[in-house]
C-alpha cells in the first residue's frame, strides 16, 4: 500500500488532553472538534458504545476536510453495569465519586481513523482496569470544588488530582487519558502511515 504520510493529520477533538498526547507523538496536525450530539449514540454495550461513537466524530468531521486522515475517541467509566460519561454538574460528579469510592471499574476507550480521501476507516477500543481507594464525604466535597471531575468520563482525572485517588491500574494510562496511543498506533501502521 502507498503511504498515506502525504495525507494531513486531523484530529475531531476538543479535548485538550488528546491535543496534549498527540502533540508528544511529535504529530503536525490540525484540529476540528466534531459537533455530534453524543445521547444519540448510547448502547448497552459499552465497547460498541465507545467504538460507535469515535465513528461517528471522526464521520462528522471527514465530511469537512480534504485528503486528512481524521482521528477521533471517545472514553467511558464502565462500573459494574452502568456506564458513567462526563458529570455535567457538581451533585452528579459526587454522585460518580461515592460509587467509584473503594471500587474498581473499566475505562474504556474507542478510537477511530477515516481516510477521507477513500472512506476507508480503522477502529479499535483499549479497556484499562481501575482500582479506586476509598474516599471521604470531605474529599469528595474537597475534589469536587476544584472542578476538575467536571468534563471528565466518571468524574476523576487520572492526570490531575485524581491521580491521589488511583490504587492501581492495570492497561494504558493514556487510555484511561483519551487516547490509547499503541491502538493508534497499530492503526497508523494499517494505514501505512509512519509516526516514527
Ligand atoms: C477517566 C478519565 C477521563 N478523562 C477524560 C477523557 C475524555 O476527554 C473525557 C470523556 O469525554 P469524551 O466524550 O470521550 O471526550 P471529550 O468530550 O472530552 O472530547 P471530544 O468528544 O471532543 O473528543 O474524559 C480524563 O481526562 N482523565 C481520566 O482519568
Amino acid at each position: 500500500m502507498e503511504s498515506t504520510n502525504k495525507l494531513k493529520l486531523v484530529l475531531a477533538s476538543a479535548s485538550p488532553r488528546r491535543e496534549e498526547i498527540l502533540k508528544n507523538l511529535n504529530l503536525k496536525f490540525t484540529i476540528v472538534p466534531a459537533k455530534i450530539d453524543e445521547s444519540e449514540f448510547t448502547s448497552s454495550d459499552p465497547v460498541e458504545m465507545v467504538e460507535n461513537l469515535s465513528v461517528k466524530k471522526a464521520e462528522a468531521v471527514a465530511s469537512l476536510v480534504e485528503d486528512a486522515l481524521v482521528i477521533a475517541a471517545d472514553t467511558i467509566v464502565v462500573l459494574g453495569d452502568e456506564i458513567l460519561g462526563k458529570p455535567g454538574s457538581q451533585p452528579a460528579a459526587r454522585q460518580m465519586l461515592k460509587q467509584l469510592s473503594d471500587q474498581e471499574h473499566y475505562v474504556m476507550t474507542g478510537v477511530s481513523v477515516l481516510n477521507s480521501q477513500t472512506g476507508e476507516i480503522e477502529t479499535a477500543h483499549e479497556i484499562t482496569k481501575v482500582k479506586m481507594m476509598e474516599l471521604s464525604q470531605q474529599e469528595i466535597e474537597e475534589y469536587v470544588s476544584t472542578g476538575e471531575p467536571m468534563d471528565k468520563a466518571g468524574a476523576y482525572a487520572i492526570q490531575g488530582l485524581g491521580a491521589l485517588f488511583i490504587e492501581e491500574i492495570i492497561g494504558s494510562h493514556y487510555s484511561v487519558v483519551g487516547l490509547p496511543v499503541n491502538q493508534l498506533f497499530k492503526i497508523l501502521r494499517k494505514f501505512n502511515y509512519g509516526i516514527l
